[in-house]
C-alpha cells in the first residue's frame, strides 16, 4: 500500500509494502489516489514521495510478472501523472530506489537521496527492461553513455555517484525526509517545465551513431545469448532517434517481447531461487529457522596455494581478522607475496580501498608457520591440496590446538567430510566449505554437512558465506557433493563424444553457444588436466595401481575413456604446459587454438580401438552433455543430498558458468519438458548401455509417470515415493 498524509503544505505519499516496498498493484493504486488527492486539495502546494522503513522501493513486485495479465502497463502512466503534476513532487530516496522505484523517482521533479542510498535499473538482470518510461527519461537526465551503462548492466550505483551523474539533485547525511520536505517548500511556485524530463532533449554525444554501434557490439558480447541487454540497448537507442512519446511506445513493445520470453521467467526464477536456498534444511530436521550461527571474530586459513590465497583475500575484504598459515617459510613467503598482490588489486578496485582493506596491519592479517597461533580463532578454513591423509593429519592437529568451540572447515571439492571429521575429537564442528576458483571472485560457496555436523556449524558457515558476499548452498556429503558430482557425467560425455568422432572445439562451441561461459575442454585446460588425473590415480582408475589386463576402455564393467590420461602421460596438462585439449601460445597462455596434433591423435586412437569415426550433430552433443548432468541432478534429489532443485540451479549458475537466462539445469529440464528429457536419455542409454550416466534416474521416471508436474512440486513426489525408488 501507499500511505497519504497531509500535515502542512507538503503532502506525503509513503510507499509501503514490506520488506522492500515492492510496487504491487495495490501500492500503485494508492500512489495514484494520493497524487490525485494532492492535486485536488488547494491547501497542498507540493508533494513528497518516500518509502516506508528507510527504503524507497525495490521496484515492481517481481512475483507479479508471472501473471502478466495483471500488469497492464500499470506503472508508466503513473510516472507520467507524477511528472505532469502542477505541484512540485520531490522524491526522498533512502535505502534503495531500484527498477520501477527509480522510475517513480525519475517522474518526480526533484530527487534528494541519503548518502548511503543505492540506485539502479536492474530489470535487465531479471530479463526485462525499465518498462515504465525509464529508458526514455534516464538518457535525458544523465546522458546516453551513463544511461546505457546503467540500463544494460543493471548495476546499482551509490548516491555519491548518482550526484556526480546528475541523477539526484542533492545528497544528505541526515534525515532525508526532512530535507526533502524543506526542498519541497523551497521550490513551491517555481516553474516545473525544466524539471519535466520528458520535455528535455537527449544530450548530444559527438558521433552518436558510431558510439551506439560500438556500444552494441560490447552489449552483445557480454550478453552471451541473453536477450534483455540488447533490447535494453534498442530502447535507449529509440530515445536518441525519436520524440519521447514514440520512444515510450517502442519501450512498451520491447518490454512485452521480454515479458513473454522464457528468459525473463528463468531469470526471475533464479532471483527467487538464490533467496530460497538461504532457508536451508537437512533431512534430519535441522534448519535455518531454529539454528543460530556463532560469531566469527577471528579466523584462520591453512594453505596459501591458489585457493588459500583467494580465501584469505575474501576474508580480508569482509573485514574478518585472520591468521594465514603455511607449512614452511618458503611457501609462506610465496603465499604472502601472492596474497598481497591480490589485495592490492582488490583495493585499487574499491573507492578508498587501501583504507578499507587494512591488510598491512598484523592485527587484521597475520602470516605464520606456527600452528599455536590458531589457539583462539573461531573458525579455521583448511585449504591444502586434495589429499585425504594430509587433511586428516591437519584436522587431528587442529582438534588438539583450537579452542573447543572453533569451527573446522575443509575446502574440498570431493573428499568425504565424515572421514576428515573422524580425525578430530569434535566431528559436530567439522564442515565442508567448497570455494570455487578464483575464491575471491566466484560467488558460490558449497557448504557440506557431514553425519555429525551440528546445525550451529551449518548456520555459522552460511553466515560466513553472507559475510563474504557469497551464495551459500547447503548440501549433503557424497563424492563430488552436488556441483562436481553433476559435472562428472557431463565431462564424461564430452570425452566420449571425442572418442566417437567429435573434436574439442566442436563440443565447446555447442556448449558455449548454449550460453556456458566456457566449454568443457577449455575449462579442463584452464583447471589443469593433471588435477583429474591425480584423482583418477587415487581411485585406481589409471596409473600403476591399475590391475594388469584391465581393458583400456572399461572400468568395473562400465565404459571408460583413457583419453585424458593419455594426454597427461604426454605432459599435456592444459594452459600451464601450453598444450592440452588445445594449443596455447606459451605456458600459462590463454588463447586456445585447435591443435592438428590432437586431431591426428584422436584419429589414431579411434583406429587403435576400432572405433568408426562418425559425424555428431549439435543436438546430440548438447543433449548427451546436458541431459546426463541433469539426470545426475535427479539422482541427487532422490538421495536427499540437496533439498530442492533450486539448490542445484543456484550452484550451477554461480559456480559452473551455467547461463543464468536458462535458469539452471533443473529449471532448464522443466522448460524442455521431463518427458522429452526422459525419452532422449532412454534413446542414448540404449545406444550406450555401458554408460550408467545415461540411464534415466528413477526419480525422473517417477515425475514423468505422474504427469510432468511443475518444478516447485517435484519434491512432494519424492517424499511419497522415496521408499519405492
Ligand atoms: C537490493 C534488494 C532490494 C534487497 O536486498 P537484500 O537486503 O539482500 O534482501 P533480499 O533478501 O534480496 O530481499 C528481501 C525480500 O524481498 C524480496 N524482494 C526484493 N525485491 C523484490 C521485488 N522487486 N519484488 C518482489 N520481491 C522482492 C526478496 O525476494 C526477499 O524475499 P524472500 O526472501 O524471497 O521471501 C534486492 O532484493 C534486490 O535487488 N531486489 C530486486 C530489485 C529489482 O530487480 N527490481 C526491479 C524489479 S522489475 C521492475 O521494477 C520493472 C519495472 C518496469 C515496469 C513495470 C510495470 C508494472 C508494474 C506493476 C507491478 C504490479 C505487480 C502485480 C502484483 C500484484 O499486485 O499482485
Amino acid at each position: 500500500m501507499a500511505q497519504y498524509a497531509r500535515g502542512s503544505a507538503v503532502a506525503v505519499i509513503r510507499l509501503r509494502n514490506p520488506p522492500v516496498n515492492a510496487l504491487s498493484l495495490a501500492v500503485l493504486q494508492t500512489l495514484e489516489d494520493g497524487l490525485k488527492k494532492a492535486d485536488a486539495d488547494p491547501s497542498v502546494k507540493a508533494v513528497m514521495i518516500c518509502g516506508e522503513n528507510g527504503k524507497f522501493s525495490a521496484g515492481a513486485d517481481i512475483r507479479g510478472f508471472s501473471s502478466p495479465k495483471r500488469l497492464g502497463g500499470a506503472l508508466g502512466p503513473i510516472v507520467s501523472l507524477i511528472e505532469s503534476s502542477e505541484k512540485p513532487v520531490v522524491a526522498a530516496i533512502e535505502g534503495v530506489a531500484l527498477g520501477g522505484g527509480l522510475e517513480v523517482a525519475l517522474g518526480c521533479h526533484y530527487r534528494i537521496a541519503h548518502v548511503k542510498a543505492r540506485m539502479g535499473l536492474p530489470e535487465v538482470t531479471i530479463g526485462l527492461l525499465p518498462g515504465a518510461e525509464g529508458t526514455q527519461r534516464l538518457p535525458r537526465l544523465i546522458g546516453v553513455p551513463a544511461a546505457l551503462d546503467m540500463i544494460t548492466t543493471g548495476k546499482h550505483i551509490p548516491a555519491t555517484e548518482a550526484l556526480k551523474l546528475g541523477l539526484v539533485d542533492e545528497i544528505v547525511e541526515e534525515n532525508t525526509i526532512e530535507a526533502a520536505i524543506r526542498l519541497a517548500n523551497k521550490v513551491i511556485g517555481q516553474p516545473l517545465g525544466p524539471r519535466r524530463l520528458s520535455l528535455k532533449p537527449v544530450p548530444k554525444v559527438p558521433n552518436m551513431e558510431a558510439f551506439l554501434d560500438e556500444a552494441l557490439v560490447k552489449v552483445k558480447r557480454q550478453a552471451r545469448g541473453c536477450l534483455a541487454p540488447e533490447l535494453c540497448f534498442q530502447a535507449v537507442r529509440a530515445a536518441t532517434q525519436s520524440p519521447f512519446a514514440e520512444g515510450v511506445r517502442r519501450e512498451r513493445e520491447l518490454f512485452q517481447v521480454l515479458l513473454s520470453s522464457g528468459q525473463a521467467q528463468a531469470l526471475q526464477y533464479a532471483f527467487f531461487a538464490e533467496r530460497a536456498v538461504r532457508r536451508w534444511a537437512t533431512p534430519s530436521g535441522a534448519s535455518w529457522s531454529s539454528a543460530a550461527p556463532q560469531p566469527v571474530r577471528r579466523a584462520a586459513v591453512i594453505g596459501l596455494g591458489t585457493m588459500g590465497q583467494g580465501i584469505v583475500t575474501s576474508l580480508v575484504k569482509a573485514n574478518i581478522p585472520l591468521v594465514a598459515l603455511e607449512q614452511d617459510l618458503e611457501n609462506l613467503n610465496k603465499g604472502r607475496k601472492a596474497v598481497m598482490l591480490l589485495l592490492q588489486r582488490e583495493a585499487m578496485k574499491m573507492e578508498g580501498g587501501a583504507q578499507i582493506l587494512d591488510f598491512h596491519n598484523p592485527a587484521h592479517l597475520q602470516f605464520t608457520v606456527d600452528f599455536d597461533l590458531l589457539r583462539d580463532v573461531d573458525l579455521v578454513i583448511e585449504a591444502v591440496f586434495e589429499n585425504m591423509a594430509l587433511k586428516k593429519e591437519i584436522f587431528h592437529k587442529l582438534s588438539k590446538i583450537c579452542k573447543p568451540g572453533a569451527l573446522l572447515c575443509t575446502n574440498t571439492s570431493a573428499l568425504n567430510i565424515d572421514e576428515i571429521a573422524s580425525a578430530t575429537n569434535r566431528p559436530q564442528q567439522v564442515i565442508g566449505t567448497h570455494f570455487f576458483s578464483p575464491a575471491h571472485v566466484m560467488r558460490l560457496l558449497e557448504i557440506i554437512y557431514g553425519r555429525h555436523t551440528s546445525p550451529t556449524a551449518i548456520a555459522t558457515a552460511m553466515q560466513l558465506a553472507k559475510a563474504l558476499k557469497k551464495v551459500g548452498v547447503v548440501v549433503g556429503n557424497c563424492f563430488g557433493f552436488v556441483g562436481n558430482r553433476m559435472m562428472f557425467p557431463y565431462v564424461q560425455q564430452a570425452v566420449f563424444l571425442l572418442e566417437e568422432g567429435s573434436r574439442p572445439e566442436a563440443v565447446d562451441q555447442v556448449l558455449e553457444d548454449f550460453g556456458f561461459k566456457i566449454g568443457p575442454f577449455r575449462m579442463s585446460d584452464l583447471a589443469g588436466l593433471d588435477v583429474g588425473w591425480r584423482s583418477r590415480k587415487d581411485q585406481g582408475l589409471t596409473g600403476p595401481s591399475l590391475p594388469a589386463g584391465t581393458p583400456a576402455r572399461q572400468r568395473h564393467g562400465q565404459r571408460y575413456s583413457p583419453l585424458p590420461d593419455l594426454l597427461c602421460e604426454q605432459g599435456r596438462f592444459g594452459q600451464k604446459t601450453a598444450r592440452g585439449w588445445y594449443l596455447y601460445e606459451k605456458a600459462g597462455g590463454r588463447t586456445a587454438t585447435p591443435d592438428p596434433w590432437l586431431h591426428n591423435f584422436l584419429s589414431q586412437y579411434r583406429d587403435t580401438h576400432g572405433i568408426q569415426t562418425r559425424f555428431i550433430d549439435q543436438e546430440e552433443i548438447l543433449e548427451r552433455c546436458l541431459f546426463s548432468l541433469i539426470n545426475e541432478g535427479f539422482a541427487i534429489l532422490a538421495e536427499g543430498i540437496a533439498s530442492g532443485p533450486e539448490h542445484l540451479d543456484v550452484i550451477y549458475i554461480n559456480g559452473y558458468g551455467w547461463p543464468e537466462h536458462r535458469g539452471g539445469p533443473m529449471f532448464y529440464a522443466s522448460t524442455v519438458g521431463l518427458p522429452r528429457v526422459l525419452a532422449k536419455l532412454q534413446k542414448y542409454s540404449e545406444a550406450h548401455p555401458d554408460v550408467p550416466g545415461l540411464r534415466p534416474s528413477a526419480f525422473l521416471k517417477k515425475l514423468v509417470a505422474v504427469g510432468n508436474p511443475p518444478l516447485k512440486e517435484w519434491m512432494s513426489y519424492l517424499s511419497q515415493q522415496s521408499s519405492k525408488l
